[in-house]
């Protein structure tokens, strides 16, 4: 079920194929700054080969001016001209980098808005749950939304660094070449071996960022656990600050000793090989100074020459630092392209067949389900009919599989072996959405959202939610209208006080904090939305309530519940006593069925259950 769907990322075609994808997404976010910001990385490119010209050309100007004009050599320039020319370039030098910049950030936010939708759509699109429980996903999950905001624009930014680097060789070998072949040719394979040496490092780079991704993730973990309001009283009580602290500090040396290792190994690769290259430049320069003494060359030439020499070494250094972001940023990229172009972990059918208003019941057939390959079945060949307007309980001891069979009802999961059938079409011959379109449900571990009261019950039908009339019938059922009546601003009083900051913070109308039992009662309003639907699923709706409330709440789906068909899932016996059909689950297996009269007479494992609870009331009664 959970196949290794995280494979390592690398290979040549595939970082090319990336990079052409990379590039493909910063023209589409914004093709005239994607158009002008490679103009301008090039233009920067051609100038300091421009500026070494020039100023050859004013030296040589200066060195021939007292030479009669006749017997000037080629190539000599009015010198006033040649200044204003330096001068322009100059400017260019100055201004050109700002409107880089400038340009760069806005392609980066319009490609940060076109990356996020994708990834973030890709994500929306998975049906099941599977994935969003497997470490090894959410770890790709987690480097695919850190590579959505930087990789793209650092991919272009690096593949136009590259190419603006290789433009400054270029114009420069073509400076230096007239100059002298044989001091070009050296300055270029002594530079070369640097190229290799950063990519091999970037490489182990990458590679240390995805074997200490659990370590990293771990960190985040104690983080966020030490700054959680939830976690809050547990830390402070149990004293658990220190021992929490120990954790990360723990993961974060790890991950600083990696890192460490290899800025060694980057230090010892990379420091002599810029050494070698400084050395063959002195050589060169030597070289030059003798031929020049000679009468071979001209001071233009050996001002040239300097410039070169360091005009190359750089955009070579360039190019390799360009190389070495482009292929990291490649590589998490690489994580983006997986997750934004998988499917759906559900199985879609294709075509799929309609799904009719429920008519004549759900069956559950032989219903075998584990979480995954190698872990233990939860489900052990469950059979069980839900009748159309009938209710059905299911009772059980903790880690029965209760839940877990919701969770088939809604295809959060698909049956390892077995199928659910509604009115005979199995729920994977369905469109996924259509199926939970007729579902209405509140989940044991239900959300609580950080929106308005009238949001957070209107979100359970979306194309209602403004209807105020129907958020309020809504929390009417579920007994909460009183109390959200009474909030600061009634329905539109923020369930939050998140987003409130300074001096609002203490004003009460502006966000209220509720309990466990409120919030369950908005979450049970927010599925009361769900107007029309065919099946109520509600897992433990009332576990957080007072008993008064509790009553109340049961009183009230039960009215609501009434034509519905409706799976009930309690610890509380009370509330279970009155569905049509209860079952007994126990380690994945049925084990009994029936009414609650018939159960009883029955004396097994429901009778115990609703006997001890019972027997509780009437000793706390005494
Ligand atoms: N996401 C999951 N991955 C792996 N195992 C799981 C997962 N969720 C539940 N389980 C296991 O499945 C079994 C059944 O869990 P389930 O939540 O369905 O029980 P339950 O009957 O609803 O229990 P409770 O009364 O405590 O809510 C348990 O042993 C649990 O450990």
């Amino acid at each position: 079920m959970q196949k290794p769907e995280v494979t390592k990322v690398g290979g040549w075609r595939g970082l090319l194929s990336r990079a052409g994808r990379a590039l493909a997404l910063t023209w589409r976010a914004g093709p005239w700054s994607a158009s002008l910001y490679l103009i301008l990385t090039l233009a920067q490119g051609l100038i300091p080969a421009g500026v070494t010209l020039l100023t050859k050309w004013l030296l040589d100007g200066i060195q021939f001016a007292q030479v009669p004009a006749g017997e000037k050599p080629a190539g000599t320039f009015d010198p006033i001209m040649l200044v204003a020319g330096i001068g322009v370039l100059g400017i260019l030098v100055a201004a050109l980098p700002y409107a880089t910049t400038y340009v760069q950030s806005r392609l980066k936010r319009g490609v940060t808005l076109v990356v996020q939708d994708r990834l973030f759509g890709a994500v929306n699109g998975f049906d099941g749950m599977a994935r969003f429980e497997n470490p090894a996903f959410l770890d790709r999950l987690r480097m695919a939304q850190q590579a959505a905001t930087m990789a793209p624009e650092q991919t272009t930014a690096s593949i136009f660094g590259i190419a603006q680097s290789m433009l400054t060789v270029m114009s420069f070998l073509g400076v230096l070449l007239v100059i002298s072949p044989l001091i070009t040719l050296i300055t270029v394979v002594a530079a070369i071996p640097a190229l290799f040496v950063q990519l091999r490092i970037s490489r182990q780079q990458a590679d240390m960022m995805w074997t200490f991704s659990p370590r990293s993730r771990r960190q985040l973990f104690y983080q966020m656990l030490m700054l959680d309001l939830a976690a809050v009283k547990e830390i402070r009580l149990f004293g658990l600050g220190d021992f929490l602290l120990g954790r990360m500090r723990r993961e974060t040396v790890a991950i600083n000793a990696a890192e460490e290792r290899l800025d060694r190994k980057v230090m010892v690769s990379q420091g002599p090989l810029a050494g070698l290259g400084a050395v063959v430049a002195a050589g060169g320069l030597v070289w030059m100074v003798f031929r020049t003494l000679e009468g071979q060359f001209t001071i233009g030439d050996i001002s040239a020459f300097i410039a070169a020499v360091a005009g190359v070494q750089a955009a070579i250094a360039g190019v390799v630092a360009g190389a070495t972001q482009g292929y990291e940023s490649l590589l998490l990229f690489g994580h983006y392209v997986d997750v934004s172009d998988m499917k759906s972990d559900l199985p879609a059918a294709a075509p799929s067949r309609p799904l009719p208003p429920l008519s004549a019941e759900i069956r559950l057939e032989d219903v075998w389900f584990r979480y995954t390959d190698d872990s233990p079945w939860v489900l052990k060949g469950v059979s069980v009919t839900i009748p159309f307007g009938g209710s059905l309980a299911l009772v059980g001891l903790n880690g029965a599989g209760k839940s877990t069979l919701v969770k088939l009802l809604c295809r959060l999961y698909d049956p390892t072996k077995g199928r659910i059938l509604w009115d005979g079409v199995d729920l994977r011959d369905v469109a996924v959405d259509d199926l939970r379109d007729r579902i209405s449900a509140v989940f044991q571990d239900y959300m609580s959202y950080d929106l308005s009261a009238a949001e957070n019950i209107g979100i359970g039908d979306l194309a209602n939610m403004d209807d105020r009339d129907r958020v309020v019938r809504a929390a009417e059922r579920a007994d909460v209208h009183e109390f959200v009546s009474e909030l600061g601003r009634g329905y539109d009083t923020m369930l939050s006080r998140i987003f409130f900051q300074g001096e609002d913070n203490d004003d009460p109308e502006q966000g209220v904090t509720l309990s466990g039992g409120q919030w369950q009662r908005i979450a049970l309003a927010r599925a009361m939305m769900r107007v029309g639907r065919d099946l109520l699923i509600l897992d433990e709706p009332s576990a957080g309530l007072d008993a008064a409330a509790e009553q109340a709440v049961h009183d009230r789906l039960r009215e609501y519940r009434k034509g519905a068909t409706s799976v009930l899932i309690s610890h509380r016996m009370g509330a279970v006593r009155h569905a049509d059909r209860i079952v007994v689950l126990q380690e994945g297996v049925i084990t009994e069925e029936g009414d609650h009269a018939s159960l009883m007479r029955a004396g097994g494992e429901y009778a115990r259950l609703f006997s001890i609870q019972a027997a509780n009331y009437v000793e706390e009664a005494e």
